[in-house]
């Protein structure tokens, strides 16, 4: 699937507020990104990442324009047609997300669950390797509260790759960690999407981990600004 597009955007536009209250937040989006590819996307607080972000993860619905991930468009899908497309996608949020009362091993069963390509009696082998790949081997039947940021993170990020998606989707991945904790998870997160030719899209403030990325995108008031050609917006 490299040379396929996972993500491709045409004349995206999403609107927020109504009336005269209405504010354009993203215009005119085009974008393509190729399987395997790590894409780092920036931009000044405000200049529509996240939205960006949500609305090709289906979290939120596309109002105006194109958005097709893994060949499925986005406009006007059904809620069911929806849910489907968030399955073949693996998240990574700042907040990791897991679940307090199941131990690492159990919170990336859960994902597996989700995903039923992956047969019941596979799920358990499954989720301990990968967790046995993310450095967590002797930790998987630790709970969230005795692991430390750097490890809850990466148990996020078995989470999100154990149904091996063609596309993961990362806001601020490093942002609450350490900048030790934080080269580790993305230089992991680097080799585990190479080994299953996954496209990463990274949102970040975070400098440090720009060296990882095959092409940085910067946003601008809604706009997005390729950095191999500067001369556009800047
Ligand atoms: N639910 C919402 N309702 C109204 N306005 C919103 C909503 N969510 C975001 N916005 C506005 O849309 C714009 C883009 O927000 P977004 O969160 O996408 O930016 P961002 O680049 O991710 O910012 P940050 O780096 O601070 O996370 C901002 O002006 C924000 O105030």
């Amino acid at each position: 699937m490299s040379e396929q597009s996972v993500i491709e955007i045409s004349y995206l536009n999403h609107y927020f507020g109504k009336g005269s209250l209405k504010k354009q937040v993203l215009s005119n989006i085009n974008l393509k990104i190729e399987g395997g590819k790590i894409i780092i996307l920036m931009g000044q607080s405000g200049s529509g990442k996240t939205t960006l972000l949500t609305l090709i993860g289906g979290l939120r619905s596309v109002q105006k324009g194109s958005i097709k991930v893994l060949g499925k468009e986005l406009y006007g899908a059904t809620p069911n047609q929806l849910v489907q497309i968030r399955r073949q996608i693996g998240y990574i949020f700042q907040a990791h997300n897991l679940l307090g009362f199941l131990t690492a091993s159990q919170n990336v069963q859960m994902s597996a669950k989700l995903n039923k390509t992956i047969h019941p009696r596979e799920i358990k082998k499954r989720s301990n390797a990968i967790l046995e790949a993310v450095g967590l081997g002797k930790r998987i039947n630790y709970y969230p509260d005795a692991l430390s940021g750097g490890q809850k993170q990466r148990v996020a990020i078995a989470r999100a790759l154990v149904s091996s998606p063609q596309l993961v989707l990362a806001d601020e991945p490093t942002a609450a960690l350490d900048s030790h904790s934080g080269r580790d998870v993305v230089n992991l997160l680097q080799k585990l999407a190479k080994e299953n030719n996954c496209a990463i899209l990274i949102v970040t403030h975070d400098n440090r981990i720009l060296d990882i990325a095959d092409q940085i995108i910067y946003m601008e008031d809604g706009r997005l600004v390729n950095i191999n050609e500067p001369a556009l917006n800047l």
